[in-house]
């Protein structure tokens, strides 16, 4: 099953901030989004997920053009998480539910309590379950709503930093997760992420965009310090540290 992305052109009033945008992806990717502030990141995940309109161009998930589903058929298709999440009166326990609640009618089935509880388990939320979200500290709320995303199991999940307000356990431990979410359930996951060493570590493909363009894409070879000096203007060495690609910036 194919992912592709067509010429997507999308504008803030007249200002331009994607353009021609083309990719194709394959379930169970995990792909890094990168670029300096502002290059269209953000945007572009948003006009994927059918947030804000595109000027121009088609998102296809296999042959069906996404954009011209309904919200709930586009939501059993792509799941998102935004930058920003806000906690509410639910609790943990419920909110996760919430993400299983396209697979259950009017109670949840002893699977989809258990998919919550495992989930819970993994993610060292057990001792949150019963309390409200908008009582949880940032990280902990950025680690349930991804949580949610992924009890969904669309076919397409898009996190905008996902690591975002995470501890360094937390940021692994997401990550790992989320990688392993992919490959079993053969989800193809975008991230959008600042840090090159963490996606690295977890991502197949890297997508850089500058000034609302595709500067470089492909696998992990096309990390050199040359492109990292023009996407981000800095001097880096790339070392291999116990066969791991490190980027290092230099003084
Ligand atoms: N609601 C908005 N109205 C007008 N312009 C906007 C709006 N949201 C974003 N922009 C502009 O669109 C451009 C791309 O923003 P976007 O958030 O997609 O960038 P990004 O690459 O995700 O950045 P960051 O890494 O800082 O999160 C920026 O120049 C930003 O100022």
């Amino acid at each position: 099953m194919r992912f592709v992305v067509e010429n997507l052109r999308f504008c803030y009033k007249s200002d331009k901030i994607l353009d021609d945008i083309s990719f194709e992806l394959k379930r169970g990717d995990v792909v890094a989004i990168l670029g300096v502030n502002g290059a269209g990141k953000s945007t572009l995940l948003k006009t994927i997920a059918k947030v804000v309109k595109p000027k121009k161009g088609t998102v296809y998930l296999g042959e069906e053009d996404i954009h011209k589903l309904d919200f709930s058929e586009l939501g059993k298709k792509i799941g998102y998480v935004n930058q920003k999440s806000e906690g509410g009166y639910l609790n943990v326990f419920d909110t996760l539910l919430l993400g299983r609640k396209i697979y259950f009618k009017s109670s949840p089935k002893k699977e989809d309590l258990k998919r919550v509880e495992d989930i819970l388990d993994k993610l060292d939320l057990k001792n949150k379950a019963f309390t409200p979200t908008n009582e949880l500290s940032g990280g902990e709320l950025q680690k349930v709503v991804i949580a949610r995303a992924l009890l969904q199991e669309s076919e397409v999940l898009l996190l905008d930093e996902p690591t975002n307000n995470l501890d360094i356990k937390n940021q692994v431990e997401v990550l790992k997760l989320v990688r392993e979410f992919s490959k079993e359930k053969k989800i193809l996951s975008i991230l959008v992420m600042h840090d090159i060493n963490l996606a690295l570590r977890f991502c197949d493909k890297f997508i850089f965009m500058k000034d609302g363009k595709i500067e470089a894409e492909g696998g992990r070879e096309i990390i050199t310090a040359e492109l990292i000096k023009k996407i981000y203007n800095i001097d880096v060495d790339i070392c291999s540290y116990r066969g791991i690609d490190v980027v290092v910036f230099k003084n």
